[in-house]
């Protein structure tokens, strides 16, 4: 297979039918069992392609009429995976990069549509100016859109909420490559044991700062070869993540309700914090996901946790005050994370933001029905959206004087004060989370 193919066809599946990127692309590496070298352009293509998205669709608006709706979705694909390789990719020759999409365009569409691409890619030889940020003082919002690779609404927001100097810190931190994360499963091995395993097999690793369990594997090509998780002594899980299960801190002999559970990154560091005597519900809307919760509690060994199919809008009628504490993770807009998932960064639309705070306080309500008196609630998400965050959660307990906010990080070494722990990625390093912790009084 063509390697440019192959990234066309690739992105067509992210663009056209809502494929994860990471998810296409490992596919694709595992079918056409590419070599190290091929594997290495191919992922190059596709990521950079993904990245520069908003300045390669803004060039394609400045070099052709017809605009980028009105393209058939294969041009629309060559024309961009064209231009990256024009702008981007020092080592393909330009010559190279529009022969080739070119030849692409015959092959996957029609001699027209050849002519068109042709076109389009010697007038951006021409015009090198299509590709030039505008300055600050000429356009602050697109400046930073372009140079971050972020959607404008994004970054509007995020003057508004940080100012300037703040929201480049902010970029920059989302424009970076994160590190792999894992849980040590610190029930079978400590993290210290497990650093000098892996260090005996040469990989470097790191302990993260602020979750215990947290180890940054530095040599990311390891993974897939890595004992610890085939193992089940250790999973995959973002250190801003691990935090959660340790605010919630589980007891032994606890019911615990974890509502949003899937795929279980929580609810299995639950049930290990908790023990084997600590029986851990989780729930989630989608069955097919609750498999990924028990695949996740089978590789770790973990014989206490149970899953349950149930919209957590209604949870509290099915079991009104019967856990001791529950966790709400709730669905959320993960602008937290737009490091990881550089397909959903273009996905996301502003107009899905204002409904989620309506949906996040329907199921914190669901959920605050299941905790007994003298229980805990958390309530967390992934994204640093002030009206996913403290805003549902201070109208929550306006409308329910029965809980009492505590400080999130008494139970976990969470260095900044406040009551919220408020993970802001520029500042503390890691993804933007939100944890906040209650407890019915009566
Ligand atoms: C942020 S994810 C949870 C991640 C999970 N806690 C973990 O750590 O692996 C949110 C989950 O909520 C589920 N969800 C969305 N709406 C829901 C609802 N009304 N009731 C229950 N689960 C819901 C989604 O299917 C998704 O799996």
């Amino acid at each position: 297979m063509n390697i440019r193919e192959l990234a066309v066809r690739s992105l067509l599946l992210i663009w056209q039918d809502g494929g994860y990127s990471n998810i296409v692309v490992s596919r694709m590496i595992k079918k056409y069992a590419l070599s190290d070298r091929d594997r290495r352009f191919y992922t190059e293509l596709v990521y950079g392609t993904l990245r520069y998205m908003a300045m390669l669709d803004r060039a394609i608006g400045m070099l052709s009429k017809r605009s980028l709706q009105q393209m058939d979705a294969v041009c629309a694909a060559i024309l961009r995976l064209g231009l990256y390789q024009l702008q981007y990719l020092d080592k393909v020759p330009p010559s190279a990069a529009c022969y080739e999409a070119v030849a692409l365009a015959r092959k996957m569409g029609h001699e027209g549509m050849a002519k068109f691409v042709n076109a389009v890619l010697r007038n951006a030889l021409r015009r090198p100016e299509v590709f030039v940020v505008p300055s600050r003082q000429e356009d602050e919002v697109l400046h930073l859109a372009l140079t971050y690779h972020q959607q404008n609404w994004f970054i509007r927001r995020c003057l508004q909420q940080y100012g300037f100097e703040e929201t480049v810190k902010l970029c920059r931190f989302f424009d970076t490559i994160p590190e792999l994360c894992v849980r040590i499963q610190t029930q079978k091995i400590s993290r210290e044991k497990a650093m000098a395993m892996l260090a005996e097999k040469g990989i470097v690793t790191r302990p993260g700062r602020y979750a215990p369990e947290s180890l940054y594997i530095e040599t990311n090509d390891a993974v897939q070869n890595l004992e610890l998780l085939a193992a089940g002594r250790a999973m995959i899980q973002d250190e801003a993540s691990q935090l959660v299960a340790h605010v919630l801190d589980p007891q032994p002999g606890d019911v615990v309700l974890d509502v949003c559970a899937a795929p279980g990154g929580k609810t299995t560091h639950i049930a290990s914090l908790g023990g084997p005597d600590c029986l851990v519900y989780g729930a989630d809307i989608y069955e097919h996901k609750l498999q990924l919760i028990r695949e996740n509690a089978k590789k770790l060994q973990l014989s206490n946790i149970r899953t349950i199919l149930q919209d957590a809008v209604r949870i509290g009628e099915r079991f009104p005050a019967k856990a001791d504490r529950v966790l709400v993770d709730a669905p959320c807009s993960g602008l937290g994370i737009l490091r990881r998932k550089l397909d959903l960064r273009w996905r996301k639309k502003e107009q899905d933001l204002m409904r989620l705070p309506s949906l996040q306080t329907r199921i914190l309500n669901g959920a605050a029905a299941c905790v007994k008196t003298g229980g805990i609630l958390v309530y967390s998400t992934c994204t640093i959206n002030t009206a996913e965050n403290a805003a549902v959660v201070e109208a929550f307990l306006q409308r329910h004087t029965e809980f009492t906010l505590l400080r999130a990080g008494e139970t976990c070494s969470w260095p900044q004060p406040g009551k919220y722990i408020d993970v802001l990625p520029q500042r503390d390093g890691i993804d933007g989370f939100f944890i906040a912790k209650m407890r019915r009084d009566s």
